[in-house]
């Protein structure tokens, strides 16, 4: 593959990891931030160290604050904002955008109120003239591992299988191998819905459960994530490769994890407000939970874990005595898939 020129939108810990894979792969990478300060310590000390310690970064590696600047003459562009600022900051790519560009995206959630998958907005937001079919990165992937060049699998789906393609040669090294995946539906939500149970699993290590219960909300959290992605058009597949159970496994078990981690602390008591602001990183998983609630009922589909932590995050209920209810549940088989 010829030498690509990648604009890396959101220079948080994954934007940052993703351009280390680009520019190790012998590509230009440019991470667009718009923290002035942390471009100016990108470019002069070549850290990022709110995000990912002292570790130095390769100097070829430019920051951007001017948008315009950062997309001029890029071939692809990767989004890797927190799902709250995708829609915002892709009007502001189609306003400077002028020529048509590869769109990637490795940010995992559903938009609030819309309930929509981030493909779905890229799609809305940049015109078709100016992007490919829309690439959504996933998989079990810690920015901190990648950070360090840890091996790790993920996947590139798109409905366009070059498209794909171009992708999985982009990205693929020696330490990070990309699996091409056709089910735009399933990867998608198989990445934003698993955060929900990763909040999950952390709760209950916070509390003090053990590992047949970390299992257990694992296991039935991909039962209720398979549900509503198969309602949504979804392969059922999809869900047992890297993007669900792989994620589901590195996300739900890991205090790399954020969700995790916010989940952990509210186990040990701590309240949604400090966990939030102490974290200084985006916790996905805590808008996720709404906007699948809402999405799951109204299409009238059950997801008990993902109904339990609503009730927790947003009415307050007692973590306790949540789990004891949904434990207390009506007797179901795990032959019917539907229930
Ligand atoms: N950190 C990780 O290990 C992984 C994260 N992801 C996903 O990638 C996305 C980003 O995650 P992180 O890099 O971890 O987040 P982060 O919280 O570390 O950084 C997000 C970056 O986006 C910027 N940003 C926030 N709001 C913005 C706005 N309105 N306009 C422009 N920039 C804005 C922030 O300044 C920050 O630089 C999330 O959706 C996350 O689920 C996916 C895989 C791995
Ligand atoms: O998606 C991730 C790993 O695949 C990162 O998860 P967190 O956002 O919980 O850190």
């Amino acid at each position: 593959m010829e030498k690509q020129k990648i604009a890396v939108l959101g220079a948080g810990s994954w934007g940052t990891g993703l351009a280390q894979v680009i520019n190790d792969n012998g590509h230009e990478a440019r991470l667009w931030s718009f923290n002035s300060e942390q471009v100016n310590e990108i470019n002069t000390q070549h850290t990022n160290s709110a995000y990912l310690g002292n570790q130095k970064f390769d100097e070829k590696i430019r920051a951007y604050s001017d948008l315009s600047e950062a997309l001029d003459g890029v071939d692809g562009i990767m989004f890797v904002v927190p799902t709250k600022a995708i829609r915002e900051v892709a009007k502001q790519v189609n306003e400077v955008i002028n020529h048509k560009v590869y769109v990637m995206h490795a940010s995992k959630g559903l938009e609030q109120g819309t309930h929509k998958r981030i493909s779905e907005i890229l799609e809305e937001e940049i015109s078709p003239e100016f992007r490919s079919d829309i690439i959504v990165v996933s998989g079990p992937s810690h920015a901190e591992e990648v950070a360090v060049r840890d091996l790790t699998l993920i996947t590139a789906a798109s409905s366009s299988e070059n498209d794909a393609k171009y992708v999985q040669k982009l990205l693929s090294n020696n330490y990070f191998r990309i699996y091409t995946n056709n089910d735009v539906v399933g990867v998608e939500t198989a990445g934003a819905l698993k955060n929900i149970i990763a909040v999950g699993a952390g709760a209950l290590h916070g509390l003090g459960y053990g590992d047949n219960a970390k299992a257990a909300i694992i296991t039935r959290g991909l039962a209720e994530i398979t549900r509503l992605g198969v309602a949504l058009g979804a392969d059922p597949l999809t869900y047992i490769g890297l993007s669900g159970v792989g994620d589901l496994i590195v996300t739900g078990t890991s205090p790399h994890s954020r969700n995790w981690r916010a989940g952990n602390a509210l186990g040990q008591g701590e309240r949604l407000t400090d966990i939030e602001s102490n974290m200084g990183m985006v916790i996905e998983g805590v808008s996720t939970t709404k906007a699948a609630y809402e999405l799951a009922s109204s299409l009238n589909i059950e997801m008990p874990i993902t109904e339990t932590i609503y009730n927790v995050l947003y009415n307050e209920a007692d973590l306790r005595k949540a789990i004891k209810d949904v434990m207390t549940r009506e007797f179901k088989s795990e032959n019917e898939y539907n229930v």
